[in-house]
């Protein structure tokens, strides 16, 4: 199989060419790929198909081989890989996705992508939408026991779904004990993706995110914009939030009157290769 590896502020993932490639059970192949000692080494596959709907599809799997509806730094790359191997010479794009069609506005610089902004729609607050099981309608700031501790969660939907946590001092926070924890909690009944934060001003905050299925990654795209909805809901920050992650800094602008979420950041090529399966 050929693939390209590529990262958006090091979310990294194995892409494959669809359009050349046939890959058959794909969940199978994102565990041996992502695999960082037997593998590949990444956060899960990304596989770029033909689409009826949009200009392409893009079809993600973690790192455990399960499925996930929208990846925000995935898509980024995306945009790039078409772009920049010549797949399309447009500079505004649409991508499929199990989440609905994203639009996607492309910047170039010397020929290649350098920064793609996202239009990644609405956020999902309900509860039941996202899923989390819960008596209110919207679970805002609301408090639930992880391991013997009280939290205050703050549920959004980006297409996937995630539990914002706030907190004076994420850099010695346990994640490897505390983020499984949260990901397989019974309020969640599809598993969850956790976002640790620090407010720093009223347009800047810091996260550290465990991923369903992938465990701490550098970077979760999604994850930037539920935090920048999660800390406007919140009272925490204006409409327009960076969201500082391990990896780098994402732009997350949450536009009210549309009700539309749009992310801008930069997707990088490593290497290209070929593994036998
Ligand atoms: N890293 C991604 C999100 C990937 C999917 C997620 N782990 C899930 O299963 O919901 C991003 O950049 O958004």
């Amino acid at each position: 199989m050929r693939f390209t590896k590529m990262h958006g502020i090091g979310n990294d993932y194995v892409y494959v060419n669809c359009l050349e490639e046939k890959v058959e059970d794909p969940g199978r192949v994102a565990k041996l790929v992502s695999d960082r000692h037997f593998g590949i080494g990444s956060d899960g596959l990304i596989l770029i198909k033909p689409s009826k709907n949009a200009d392409f599809e893009m079809d993600m799997y973690n790192a455990d081989g399960s499925r996930g509806a929208m990846c925000g730094n995935g898509i980024r790359c995306v945009a790039k890989y078409v772009y920049d191997y010549g797949l399309t010479q447009k500079t505004n794009i649409s991508i499929d996705t199990k989440s609905g069609v994203k639009y996607l506005e492309l910047t170039i610089d010397n020929g290649k992508v350098s920064l793609v902004k996202v239009n990644m729609g609405k956020p999902i607050l309900k509860a039941s939408q996202i899923p989390i099981h819960s008596d209110r309608e919207q679970v805002i700031r609301q408090p639930i026991d992880v391991e013997g501790r009280e939290y205050y969660i703050t549920g959004v939907s980006m297409g996937n779904p995630h539990a914002v946590v706030y907190m004076d001092d994420i850099k010695n926070l346990e994640i490897e004990r505390i983020g499984p924890a949260f990901e397989h909690h019974p309020a969640f009944p599809d598993r969850i993706n956790t976002e640790f934060v620090h407010v720093l001003d009223r347009s800047t905050v810091e996260m550290r995110v465990w991923e369903r299925g992938s465990g701490e990654t550098l970077a979760c795209g999604t994850g930037a914009c539920a935090v920048a909805v999660a800390s406007i809901v919140n009272g925490y920050t204006d409409g327009e939030v960076t969201v500082k992650l391990l990896g780098g800094d994402l732009r997350v602008f949450w536009d009210r009157k549309e009700d539309l979420v749009y992310m801008t950041g930069p997707a990088a090529i490593v290497f290209e290769g070929e593994i036998l399966l």
